[in-house]
Formats: C-alpha cells, structure tokens, sequence
C-alpha cells in the first residue's frame, strides 16, 4: 500500500491539508477559507475552534477526494501562520479570548510601555526581534490583562498558551501534547533565540507566568500521535512543525547561508539562511530560527512586509475593481507605467525596515488622466518596492549579494509582478514547479523525521525550476521608479492624524 506524508497549512486567510507523495508531487489539496474578525479599529482576531473545525474538515475532505486511506499516511507536518495567540484553558479545553491574530495592532499601548521602560534593547538583544504588536508576547499579557479572572486561572496553572502549531498539536492529540518547535518560539519574543530557552527576565516584563508556555522542539521529529477519534481511526505521528516562512525556506532547499526565497500571500516575507551564524541587524531586519535538523540550529535574517497579497484582496473586495485576483495582471499590462502613481499599502502600519505601526495607507501622484489601470499596477508595484526595501536591507546587514531569489506564495503566479521584482531588484527570480512550499517544506520535515525522506541532499534534488524572470530595465528607469517610492513612504509616515 502506497505510502504519503500530510501537510496542515494553517494560513491567516484559510486553513489547507495536502497530500504529498514520494516525489514530493502533490496529490491532493483541500482548503477552508475562516472568518476574520475586527473588533476595532486595526485589530485582527480568529476563532480558534473555527480553526480547528476547518481543520479537520480539510482533512477528511483531502483524504476522501484523494481517495487515500488514514492508514496511508506515515507522518503529518504541521505549518502555520506565526505569532497568533491563543490561550486556552486546559481544565475545559476552552480558547478563554479569540487568537490575536500577528496583523493586530492591539497591543500597541503595552509595547509602547516597555519601550518607555528603556527594554526594547533587551528584548532585541535576546529575540532577535523588535517592540512590536506583530509578535505573540504582549498578545499574551494583553489576554491576561483583559480576559476577567484569567491572570488567576494562569497564575494556579489552569491556562496554556500556544501559536496555532502548539493549539492544532494539542488538539489532535487529544490534549496530551503542548509543544511547539524552535521557529515558532523565535517569534514570540519570550524566547531567548541564543540560549534557546523560554527568558525568565523578559517573562516577567510581560507578566506571562511560565507554566502556560510550550515545551519547544526541533522541527523534525515525532511530537506525538493523533487520537483515533480525530484521524479516521489512526495514531499518525505528527512529525514536522515549523512556522510558515520557514518552513516555506525548507521546501525551497534553501539549506545554506546566502540562500534566499521570498513568499507572497497576506503579507510578504523574505528570509536568508545564515547558516549556524546568527546576524544581527541594524536596519530593521529581525533575526530568526531557522529549521534545523540533525541536531543542528541554525538562524536567518527576515524582512516582514504586512500588506502584499492582501492589497490585491483590497482592490477585489474593498474597491470592487475586479473580481478575481488574477485578472489584476490583465489590468496592470494595459498600461505602460503607472504615470507617476505609487500606492503605499500600509493598512497596518509598515514593517521592515520602518517598523511604524502608526502608518495608514495612502495614494500619490493621480492626476485627472490616472484610470483604474495605473490604480492596479501600482499596487502590484508596491509588493516589488516593499520587496526591494528589504533586500537592501538584507544585503547591506549580511554583506551577501543575492545571486537569486526563489519564490513562492498565492501572487507568484503574476508574471507582470515578477518581472517588475527582478526589473526593481536587478537580481533574477525564480518560480519553481512546485508552488506550495510553505506545505511541502512541512512535508519534508516530517518525511525525514519518520523515514519517508532519506536526507536533505535527496530534497534538494527535486527542486525544479518553473520560470526563471531576469532583469530587463536599465538602470536609470529602475533607481528613478525606486527613488519615486522612497519619496512616496516618506510623505506616508508624516502623515499622523489623531485617531
Ligand atoms: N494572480 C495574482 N496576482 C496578484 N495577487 C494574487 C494573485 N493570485 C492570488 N493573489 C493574492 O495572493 C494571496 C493568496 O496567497 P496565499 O499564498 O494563498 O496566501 P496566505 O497563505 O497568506 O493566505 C491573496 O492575498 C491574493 O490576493
Ligand atoms: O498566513 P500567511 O501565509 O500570510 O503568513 C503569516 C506569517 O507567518 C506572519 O508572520
């Protein structure tokens, strides 16, 4: 009986389980889109029973229209979205408050606190990251603060905490299991990524008592086993956890230092591997874990960019300029250039390298003769300028020329954007066969803890290159347009008005 290995994508948008055999091929894919919740003004919640319900109606309805037993699978991986929080309460197995969601900005008063309190330094110094709402830690404090009788309920040791990863885990497990892996501790800034252990001292700036945190794991290896009642009769191991972005490092093969992918769905994040070397950074890029196996950690520098595939989202749902994604590419040719037009994405704030949550999102340069055409095309263009913003960025921290970038994500499949990348960039992309790497690159890491892949070098064999977009724009059009940009961010982040 043919054997398979079986991937949870828990993404923001939607929750995904694929079937991926010997070859690394997909052979079955079954998604659930969820609902998204916004209480206030820039906060951003999920539903954790919502997500756990998709989940397991993403994997009866992918094994059944594979037609693939429970029996054939010979290990799950686990990937997700990161830094979500959830706190449960483990005597009723009960979320106490919905996840917050890593796009919230509801924490902002509690990290500007800290940052009053002198600590930003500290925490940067131990997480590899910066004072942030985007990181789980004062989600965590901000439940505890908020949720009535929950800071006792933590204090007499009743309530967990987990990403998504440690919350799915527990729950296929039937509660037995409360852990989560090294790439998804690195985002919650209560781990310090040097020592790899959960920090005492910034435990307490948070107020986040100990007890309720995860034990943390490599990225390959068995964890546990599902209960029968919720695999179709199967112990499965779950064998492979890693956050999305890393995981979605591991299924591009990027396995050494210098090597580099960027992936575009909600939001766009581009990692380089540095190997067993942690870089730290000077221009707003954050260091992180990568998935390490055989024992071995080793760390990457991240750019994280909040709006890329959801600006597009924006445009079809918000400003009903068309109705499906895809046709944003038709738009964008029917013009030359955008006239002059940028678009600044920033809905919650921006990301590296600016790291200002207080930025809103704005519109330069129209003019009477702008049409929807100019409109589209800028917004496609600011994934490519935000993507540059970071590679900069990178390139000057890690003192690495990048050869390439591999990608992946929902919007690779825009040939338009990805000429405009490599054209902005002046470095080549490459968009491989395989697009879902974010679940192949879980796959992988539970494929070799359970025996169904030998090692890394047999992964990296099954790359295989779709498209490869080199830069065809000469220089001076590609530093005016970019130049255009910069101007176009900075007049966004003067722009403050009282909320
Ligand atoms: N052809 C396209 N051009 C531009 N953006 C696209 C295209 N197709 C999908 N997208 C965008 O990609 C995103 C979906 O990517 P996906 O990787 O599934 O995201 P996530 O995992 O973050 O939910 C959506 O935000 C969508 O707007
Ligand atoms: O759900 P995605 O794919 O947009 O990824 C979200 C990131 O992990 C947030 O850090």
């Amino acid at each position: 009986m043919e054997k398979y290995i079986l991937s949870i994508d828990q993404g923001t948008t939607s929750t995904r389980a694929m079937i991926f055999d010997k070859e690394g091929q997909v052979v079955g894919v079954s998604q659930r889109e969820f609902k998204q919740y916004f209480p206030q003004s820039g906060w951003v919640e999920h539903d954790a029973n919502e997500i756990w319900s998709t989940t397991l109606a993403v994997l009866a309805s992918v094994l059944t229209e594979s037609n693939i037993n429970a029996s054939q699978i010979a290990g799950i991986g686990i990937t997700n979205q990161r830094e979500t929080a959830v706190v449960w309460d483990k005597t009723t197995d009960r979320p106490i408050y919905h996840a917050i969601v890593w796009q919230s900005r509801q924490t902002q008063d509690i990290c500007n606190d800290l940052k009053e309190q002198g600590l930003e330094q500290e925490f940067r110094d131990k997480t590899g990251l910066l004072l942030d709402p985007y990181f789980s830690g004062t989600k965590v404090k901000w439940i505890l603060d908020n949720v009535e009788g929950a800071r006792e309920k933590a204090e007499r040791g009743d309530l967990l905490f987990g990403t998504i990863d440690t919350w799915l885990v527990w729950k296929l497990t039937g509660g037995a299991i409360h852990v989560t892996d090294y790439t998804n501790a690195s985002r919650t800034l209560m781990y310090n990524i040097y020592e790899l252990k959960w920090d005492e001292q910034l435990l307490e700036y948070l107020t986040v008592p100990k007890s309720m945190l995860p034990e943390v794991k490599p990225s390959s290896e068995v964890y546990g086993h599902t209960v029968k009642h919720h695999f179709f009769g199967q112990e499965v191991p779950v064998a492979g956890i890693a956050g999305d972005q890393q995981a979605a490092l591991f299924g591009q093969s990027c396995f050494t230092a210098g090597q580099a992918k960027n992936t575009y769905g909600t939001g766009c994040f581009m990692l380089m591997h540095t190997g067993e070397k942690a870089v730290k950074s000077d221009s707003g890029l954050l260091t992180t874990l990568a998935c390490g196996i055989d024992g071995k950690v080793f760390y990457a520098l991240e750019g994280s960019i909040f709006v890329a595939g959801s600006a597009i989202q924006w445009l079809r749902d918000g400003l009903r300029m068309f109705n499906d994604s895809a046709k944003s590419e038709d738009y964008a040719v029917r013009v030359q250039s955008t006239e002059g037009v940028y678009v600044v994405p920033a809905f919650v704030g921006l990301g590296t390298p600016y790291w200002d949550s207080e930025a809103r999102g704005a519109v330069f340069g129209i003019t009477r003769g702008t049409e929807k055409e100019h409109f589209i095309r800028a917004t496609l263009e600011s994934l490519a300028y935000q993507t540059r913003d970071v590679l900069d960025a990178m390139e000057k921290d890690s003192g690495i020329q990048l050869k390439n970038l591999r990608v992946d994500g929902g919007a690779v499949k825009n040939n338009f954007l990805m000429q405009f990348q490599s054209d902005i960039m002046d470095v080549p992309v490459q968009r491989p066969e395989v697009n879902e790497t974010t679940a192949l690159g879980a796959a992988y890491l539970a494929g070799l803890a359970v025996g169904f892949w030998e090692s890394k070098d047999e992964i990296e064999t099954r790359w295989k290159l779709d498209r490869e977009f080199t830069p065809e724009m000469d220089s001076e059009s590609r530093e005016q347009l970019y130049s255009g940009w910069q101007q176009a961010v900075k007049a966004t982040q003067v722009f403050k008005p009282k909320r």
